[in-house]
């Protein structure tokens, strides 16, 4: 999918695709048990309600001409019966639907979830968290109902429309051929407006979607905004895009207002047909007075689950919209992934080697190119360059975050592409730039990677990387609960935890991008003591733009023009009197 900004719609699939229902059976066919149940009092309790006017006609008719007052009030007591019996199966579906509805929400968005986490970079790279979050939370929501209540609805208004058919034919044939003339035309209508219809509906789901993309963004991004004080600027622009979803959504609601209409018109005239051509045409012969009733009362129910079913194709009009959505973030592939009988990397020594790699994020436009290293187990490496050259990519590549366009990546003699990602990560410990906290305490931070690691291991981890003192500094220690994004915390204390939660995993292969780049320079000696000892026999590669960090390491690579421009060791670097030495010495006369 090409990237896509917060205002710019989402491509929409044309023609309505029924299959996106036929997938959703999946979903619905597990709760075939409590369906059918919900279904069979559905139908009870309308075949009890729809004999009411079959009594009133006979007491209409029979009773009360006759005058008998004993009848009168038994037939009354039944219409009593029908109607409570009527009102506890109804209840009780009812109860029983919110169930499936809930367990049909819940079943979609693990699934969502679970292929959500296993989407490669690309995937988020590409798009809006915002427009990720609806799907999984606002999508499903809209079309639980449909998928629940709107199947069973379905079926069972087609069902109440035949009783009432084969009801009113029983009293009267000609009336009831009357009543039902009206069909025809409003199947025209419906089929008239059909496509409008769907590309409102699609118009409401993209609206939505970039409001919430629009949302996440300033959220997340509200202390740059506050900053540079856009407040005013990006109301302007939220006022917009829910300017935008209000539009559709009315848009939207004109189709669902003129299906009422239509039917309160159609069934108004039809009424108004069986006075007359019952009374004036057929007569009082054939229609008498309680025929007259029953027949008003069957048109009324006739036309009513006519309009059901139309709010219901509705429904499923908007709910396609949003199945297409949800159903193509299910179908995004997992493009990194384990081919078929991928091996088991066993516990490696911690050789990697590059062999002619070339790697683009977009076609056409390189980042890296024939590129090829070997590094010994053990070592300790530092990519130094300019920014934007391709350190991280090169980090990335080797624990396979991204596919490489040409070449191999080995590790330990074995093509990364040929095992199985999770025992080729397992046995790295990767520090992003991005040092991530999660919500929860301390404690779970640094054991994200390692649920089984004790507390005392935990704490050494956290000894090494000198983040102890500040620990034990707060209150409740380890136990300290932190936000999401470790707002409660500094730079340099977030990457102290994320330090400790990278060794924690104790990796063959150690990668850390900027680890210390907000760690104060006393701390970052210290830490640096520490972890000259926890490298030993360990490789490491290590990404640093304060050459202080990585003089030591056993060679430095300046990454430049689509591959390394050169390696060696610091005094080496320094004796070529190139690219290293300008940068190394132009830091040094900043110092
Ligand atoms: N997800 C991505 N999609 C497309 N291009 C990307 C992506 N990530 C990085 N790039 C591009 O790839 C190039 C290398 O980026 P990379 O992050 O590897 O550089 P770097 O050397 O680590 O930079 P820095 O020192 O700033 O961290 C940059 O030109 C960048 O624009």
């Amino acid at each position: 999918m090409a990237r896509n900004k917060f205002d710019i719609d989402e491509n929409l699939e044309s023609p309505f695709d029924i299959n996106h229902f036929k997938r959703a059976m999946i979903y619905i066919r597990k709760q075939k048990s409590p369906m059918i149940l919900a279904f069979t009092l559905s139908a009870l309790s309308a075949a009890v309600g729809l004999s009411a006017p079959l009594i009133m006609q006979h007491i209409v008719d029979v009773v009360i001409p006759d005058k008998a007052v004993g009848a009168l009030v038994g037939w009354s007591a039944l219409i009593l019966f029908t109607i409570v019996a009527s009102v506890i199966m109804a209840t009780y579906r009812s109860r029983i639907m919110t169930r499936v509805g809930q367990d049909i929400i819940f079943d979609i968005r693990t699934d969502l979830f679970k292929h959500l986490q296993e989407l490669p970079f690309q995937y988020y790279d590409d798009r809006p968290q915002g427009k990720i979050l609806i799907r999984v939370v606002n999508y499903v929501n809209s079309v639980s109902d449909v998928l629940s209540n709107g199947i069973i609805n379905f079926v069972l208004e087609i069902v109440n429309l035949l009783f009432i058919a084969i009801f009113m034919f029983m009293v009267n044939a000609k009336l009831s051929l009357l009543i039902l003339a009206g069909l025809p035309v409003f199947l025209a209508l419906m089929i008239l407006i059909k496509n409008g219809q769907r590309r409102a509906w699609q118009a409401v789901s993209n609206k939505s979607s970039n409001v919430n993309a629009y949302l996440q963004e300033s959220i997340s991004g509200i202390r740059v905004t506050q900053i540079f004080t856009r407040e005013q600027y990006n109301e302007g622009t939220f006022t917009r895009l829910a300017g935008n979803f209000r539009k559709a959504w009315m848009h939207a609601q004109l189709y669902n207002g003129f299906i009422p209409f239509a039917v309160d018109n159609l069934a108004t005239i039809v009424s108004t047909s069986i006075y007359l051509v019952g009374l004036l045409i057929l007569g009082p012969e054939e229609v008498t007075f309680g025929v007259i009733i029953a027949m008003t009362s069957y048109a009324a129910r006739f036309w009513q689950p006519i309009l059901n079913l139309s709010n219901l194709y509705n429904s499923f009009i908007n709910a396609v919209a949003y199945l297409e959505r949800i159903f193509e973030t299910l179908d995004e592939p997992v493009t990194v992934s384990d081919i078929p009988d991928a091996l088991e990397l066993p516990p490696i020594k911690g050789d990697v080697a590059f062999d002619d790699v070339t790697f683009a994020y977009e076609p056409g436009r390189n980042i890296l190119e024939h590129l090829s290293f070997k590094v010994k187990a053990g070592e300790s490496i530092a990519l130094v360059g300019p920014t934007g050259a391709g350190k991280t990519t090169v980090v990335n590549l080797i624990s396979r975050f991204y596919n490489i366009t040409g070449g191999r990546i080995l590790v330990d003699g074995y093509d990364i592409n040929q095992v199985t990602l999770k025992s080729l990560r397992s046995q790295m410990g990767i520090m992003l730039q991005d040092s991530f906290i999660f919500s929860g305490t301390i404690l779970d931070n640094i054991r994200y990677g390692r649920l089984d690691a004790t507390e005392e291991e935990v704490i050494a981890a956290a000894k090494a990387v000198r983040a102890h003192d500040f620990i034990q500094e707060f209150e409740m220690g380890y136990k300290t609960e932190v936000n999401e994004r470790g707002s409660k915390l500094s730079q340099g204390q977030r990457q102290l935890i994320s330090f400790a939660r990278t060794l924690l995993a104790n990796p063959r292969i150690l990668i850390l991008d900027e680890a210390t780049s907000s760690i104060d320079a006393k701390t970052e000696r210290l830490l640096q003591e520490g972890l000259n000892e926890l490298l030993k026999g360990r490789t490491s590669f290590i990404i640093a733009h304060r050459l202080s960090t990585v003089k030591n390491c056993d060679r430095i690579m300046y990454v430049a023009d689509k591959g390394v421009a050169e390696a060696g060791s610091h005094d080496e670097l320094i004796a070529r009197r190139g690219l290293y030495y300008r940068l190394y010495s132009a830091q040094k006369m900043e110092a």
